[in-house]
């Protein structure tokens, strides 16, 4: 990877290549387009923008249309070996080099020319001239080189291939898979998530999904005066063991802007899950303003955080996922898909359709990859205990051992689209990796009532369900949303995903965890170490 600082702005290209004896750093205008950047060629002028920012401009010089306001050109380590790679660097496509070969910038360069990037820390010219310059060395879990190339960058609007010349065979393998120097292949740089909400049932399973998958994970997490890490204290790995440790947690909190911002800048993530929220419907009628400025305004905070990220260090390949919901659907009948109107039923939807909106228009307006998923209910034995399914299958558990005798319930005619939550982290990342952001409805197609969820669980472990339901109006909410059921073709189709977990395969999953929970929990009861806890 290069970066080139640029009047302030630090601009981010990757899959460069080393390319020995070329004397000038060369940027592909096809490479650039391929990353969705626009490079406009207008008389003697040249001008790259990416959505609505311009990311550089410059003049014709000869053959070669050369950087304006290039002060630093920073070569990173994509790999623990960056021995070969860094010696010169090309943001080369392999199409189309060959000219490049033949061309006079592959010659032993001039002084005047090699001084072009001059400053203070300039070293005489060598052979293959670079400066020694530590970059951002304040960054945690990034190994920089410290060698800066003298040569200025330069634009040429086409290159020929070049797969088979030695030069770019050897660099090849440089690059890509990482270095193969001595014959040794070293593993590829790991991909950068930072995650929101990461304690909580969808952060703990993106975290396995996206470690299983050799990312390295960063988590933002709220303080709390407990511990509230249960759902990821099984990876944790202390950070003291850092070869192993590829989960880290941050304090940050979606209410404060800055703190976004510096762990972005500290980070440097590569994708951004967008998960935390006051996740609650019902208590979001209770406590409304701070739902919304969590929900609603802590994306919008995120988004911006992202953009004005961007803006500044030119990492403009960051892709954004935010967390949606079936909720904001509402009143609107079902199948409910992505082309359905939002009518949502609590202050909580209502928050997250601003939330999807504030994505669209960060898309619209500013380029950024930004997708929506629009989830619908996703369970699993890591629910929290106040959503109904994990309350039922709880109070199962504790029924058939003895600890509990009756379950209060509200409304048991809702019906939801309840699917396997470790299925559903699975569209987030896919969302992530599409040529093009966009929005999709995550749903397994199939709806049932909180009674039939009612009568899987119990019937399960023989018990009925009537002996023990009480039906408590505290737990009706102000306005209700009756019939949920995605229609998730979209996702199917372009993203190829599809749920694995059908609907009585995720109860009786729940159920039979929560069996073994209450059987530990009676231990502990009987001995007279906890007392028998009321209903959540
Ligand atoms: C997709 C969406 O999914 C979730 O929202 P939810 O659907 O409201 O989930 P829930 O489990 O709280 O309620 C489901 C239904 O069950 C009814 N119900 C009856 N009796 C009780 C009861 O005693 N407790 C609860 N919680 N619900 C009850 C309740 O009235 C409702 O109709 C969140 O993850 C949300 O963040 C999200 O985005």
């Amino acid at each position: 990877m290069v970066k080139i600082k640029l009047n302030g702005f630090v601009w981010e290209l990757k899959n460069v290549r080393h390319i020995p004896d070329l004397t000038k750093n060369l940027i592909s205008v096809g490479q650039l387009a391929s990353e969705g950047y626009t490079t406009i060629f207008h008389g003697d002028d040249w001008k790259i923008s990416k959505g609505a920012m311009t990311i550089a401009r410059g003049k014709k010089s000869g053959t070669l249309y050369k950087t304006a306001g290039a002060c630093h050109l920073i070569a990173v380590a994509a790999n623990e070996n960056p021995n070969l790679w860094h010696q010169r660097l090309g943001h080369m496509i392999y199409a189309e080099v060959e000219d490049i070969l033949e061309s006079p910038i592959l010659r032993t360069p001039q002084p005047e020319e090699s001084n072009e990037a001059n400053n203070e820390q300039s070293e005489p010219p060598t052979p293959t001239p670079v400066l020694k310059r530590s970059f951002r060395p304040h960054v945690p879990n990034k190994r920089y080189i410290d060698y800066m190339h003298r040569g200025l960058c330069f634009f040429i609007p086409s290159f020929i291939h070049l797969f088979s010349h030695p030069a770019m065979e050897k660099a090849n393998a440089a690059v890509g898979s990482g270095s193969a120097t001595n014959g040794e292949v070293s593993p590829p740089p790991r991909k950068v998530a930072l995650i929101t909400g990461i304690t909580g049932q969808d952060g703990s399973y993106l975290t396995e999904f996206l470690l299983n998958k050799g990312y390295e994970v960063h988590g933002l997490i709220r303080r709390s005066s407990n511990f509230n890490t249960q759902r990821i204290d099984h990876i944790y790995v202390d950070p003291h063991n850092a070869h192993k440790a590829h989960m880290k947690l941050h304090y940050a909190d979606l209410s404060d802007a800055s703190s976004l911002r510096r762990w972005l800048d500290t980070i440097l993530p590569d994708e951004v899950y967008n998960l935390a929220a006051q996740s609650h419907v019902a208590v979001s009628f209770e406590i409304p303003d701070y739902t919304a400025d969590v929900v609603a305004t802590g994306a919008l905070r995120l988004l911006e955080a992202v953009r004005s990220h961007i803006a500044a260090s030119g990492r403009s390949h960051i892709r954004y996922y935010q967390a949606g919901s079936s909720e904001m659907f509402g009143s609107t009948p079902p199948p409910q898909s992505e082309t359905t109107p939002f009518h949502p039923r609590s202050p909580y939807a209502a928050s997250k359709c601003a939330a999807h909106w504030y994505t669209v228009n960060y898309r619209e307006a500013y380029g950024l990859y930004a997708c929506n998923g629009i989830l619908f209910n996703h369970e699993s034995p890591r629910r929290g205990e106040n959503f109904v399914t994990r309350k039922i299958t709880r109070a199962v558990g504790r029924i058939k051992v003895g600890l509990q005798n009756k379950l209060f319930l509200g409304n048991l005619q809702a019906s939801r689209d309840w699917g396997f939550a470790g299925d559903y982290v699975e569209a987030m990342w896919l969302m992530l990796q599409q040529e093009k952001p966009d929005d999709y409805v995550v749903a397994t197609e199939e709806s049932h009532t909180v009674e039939e969820f009612l009568e899987v669980a119990f019937g399960y472990v023989g018990l009925n369900w009537r002996d023990h339901v009480v039906i408590d109006k505290r737990y009706f909410r102000p306005s209700e949303v009756d019939n949920l059921k995605g229609d998730a073709s979209k996702a199917k189709k372009v993203l190829g995903w599809k749920p694995r977990v059908g609907f009585e395969q995720l109860v009786k999953m729940m159920v039979d965890q929560d069996i073994e929970m209450a059987k530990k929990e009676k231990v502990l009861v009987d001995a007279g170490y906890i007392d028998a806890q009321q209903q959540p």
